[in-house]
Parts: structure tokens; sequence; C-alpha cells
């Protein structure tokens, strides 16, 4: 019996890319003429792990002048007047879709593999101690080389609920399937949003079901992504250099998709929470442990009061072949 992958035999023929970046995979296509339309459906195919390639997400790289249609793209733009987007010398715009086919503003882990993927393609050049500019619907972002892969400066983190700066405990109550009672969480934007839960042991995020969809009540406006985090004993430790550095563990359900072994804007959102939490905004550097890895995120404080962060961690490719 043949099985049919709706709306794929229009990609057949296109070059395709799996990478993955701690464990968080994607489907990246690289249109550098700006041809390709991509329906929900397709993508959805192209990231089902059965019929199609398999990917939490699919990341599309399009140099950002042939896609001014797209409203996010213009706004961008508008609001960075600085850039320009030519054909000797595109901006990229990264084209990011979930495995259900909708789209979100942004991807943390995505941005790392995106970079890597220009990189390989020879779309790309990124000098030691330069940085990428990368154009994604949440705004700018910059990619630098670290030796552990990629470090994304990721604009700074916000509240999803503004009156809750003063408050800065909880917003939100979540009910998770493996969680006997709801549990007290704050919203954070870093450019998408993300739902923080924090759980008293491992034992309790290990025991968390999150094939089911946590209960997030009340929802943000655009929905979320929900992660667990569970502070380390003792929360901050000093580095080799005398640098205090805090961790945690953190399990993530993405809006879109479902679990993930890891999701970059979580653990910035999962990093920002504890830090709320914590009382405490001098611990700057934080080391996040998710079922695919580590990532590290870094807070720098800005003159007006917001932070900065940035998030580091690898990415890798792991096969290029082209849709039959
Ligand atoms: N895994 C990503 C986030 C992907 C988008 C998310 N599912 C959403 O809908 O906002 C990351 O690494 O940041």
């Amino acid at each position: 019996m043949a099985h049919h992958l709706t709306g794929l035999d229009a990609l057949a023929g296109t070059t395709v890319t799996k990478a993955h970046a701690t464990g968080n995979d994607f489907v990246m296509l690289a249109d550098p003429a700006g041809e390709l339309t991509l329906e929900p459906d397709q993508v959805a195919a192209l990231c089902d792990r059965h019929l199609g390639i398999g990917g939490d997400g699919m990341i599309r790289a399009v140099p950002a002048h042939l896609v001014t249609s797209d409203a996010a793209v213009s706004r961008v733009l508008a609001e960075n007047p600085d850039l320009v987007s030519t054909e000797d010398a595109p901006l990229w715009f990264m084209d990011y879709r979930n495995g259900d086919g909708s789209v979100s503003e942004m991807c943390g882990n995505g941005v790392r593999a995106f970079a890597h993927f220009l990189l390989a393609e020879d779309l790309v050049q990124l000098v030691e101690g330069e940085e990428l500019p990368v154009l994604t619907r949440a705004g700018m972002r910059s990619v630098r080389r670290v030796p552990e892969g990629y470090a994304i400066g990721m604009g700074v983190w916000s509240f999803i609920d503004p009156e809750l700066a003063s408050s800065k405990a909880s917003d939100s109550l979540v009910i998770a399937s493996g969680l006997d009672e709801p549990r007290p969480a704050l919203s954070i934007s870093m450019g998408n949003p993300h739902t923080v839960v924090a759980l008293g042991d491992t034992a309790l995020l290990e025991q968390l079901n999150l094939q089911e969809a946590p209960q997030v009540d009340p929802v943000p406006p655009h929905g979320t992504n929900v992660e667990f985090v569970v502070p380390a004993e003792p929360l901050v430790t000093t580095d080799e250099a005398g640098q205090p550095v805090g961790r945690v563990r953190m399990r993530v359900h993405e809006r879109g998709v479902g679990e993930t072994m890891s999701c970059g804007t979580g653990a910035c959102a999962a990093a920002a929470a504890v830090r709320v939490w914590a009382a405490d905004d001098t611990v700057n550097l934080w080391k996040v442990d998710v079922p695919g890895g580590q990532v590290t995120v870094r807070f720098t404080a800005r003159a007006d009061g917001a932070e900065d962060v940035e998030l580091a961690g690898p990415a890798e490719l792991v096969l290029r072949g082209t849709l039959a």
C-alpha cells in the first residue's frame, strides 16, 4: 500500500538537510531564489517522523529582500533601517515553522542550526571574532562562533504580563500529567512565549508525562511553550575563573511540537525565571541541562535595566539529500 504524503509531491527534487542542536531537530531547506512556498501540511509532512524526514521543526533559509511581502520581515527591516539585503550580500531570513506546520516567532536552537547550515552550504562566511546577522520574525539576532559551537545574541527577555514586573512571582497555574496538583508558573517572552514551572526535585521532573500537553491557566494570548525546571543543589557554584554559575535541569513541551530534547528560547526563559525567583540578578551565567545535552545562557544588563540574553551551544548536520 502506498502512503501519500500530503503536499510533498510538489517538493520532489528539493535538496534537504537534517540538522540538530542539542537534540532539537530540524529539516533545513535553502531557498536562495525565494521560490519555495511552503504550506502548513507540507511542513507537517516533512517533519513527520514515520512518513517524512522527521523533525521538531522546519527551517527555510531565504534572502530577506526576496520575502518583503512577509509582514514580519518587512517590519524587522523597517525597525533596522541600516540593514540591507541584496543579491550580492543577502541578509538571511530564518523562516522557522513548528512540526505541526504552525509559525513561530523564534527558535534559539534553530538559529545555531541555521548558522551551521548557511556555512556548510557556503551561503555565508563567518570569520572568527565577527558576527553574522540573522533576521527572525522576533527581530534581528546575531551569531558568533564559540568553542562549543555558536553563541546567539537573543535580545532582551521580558515578562509576558508586564504588570507582574512588580510582584515577580507567578502569573498562572500549570497542570501536567504526572503532577499531583497545579503548580504556579511565570510567563516570559524570548520573542516567543514561555511559561516556566519550578519543581522541587529531579524525580518529579522525570515522572512528568509530556506526551500530554500541560494545561496553562490563563494561557498567554498566543499560546505558550511550557518549561519544567529543577534548580541544582547548590543552585550556584563557581567556575575555574572564579565566576558564579547557576545550574538547572529542564524538560519542555513545545507549542506546535510536543516534548522536545531541547529548546533554546525555553532555556533562556527558564534561567530568567529562576533568577527572578532567586531574587538574585548577580549570577549572570547559567548552565541548562536538557535531555539532549547542555546549553549556556548569559545575561548582560543594559543601561535601561533590561537584560540582554546570549545562548550558546552546539549544532550538527546529520544528512543532506534530495526529496524523492
Ligand atoms: N525549539 C525552539 C523553539 C521553537 C518554537 C516553539 N515551539 C514555539 O512555538 O514558540 C528553540 O530552541 O527556541
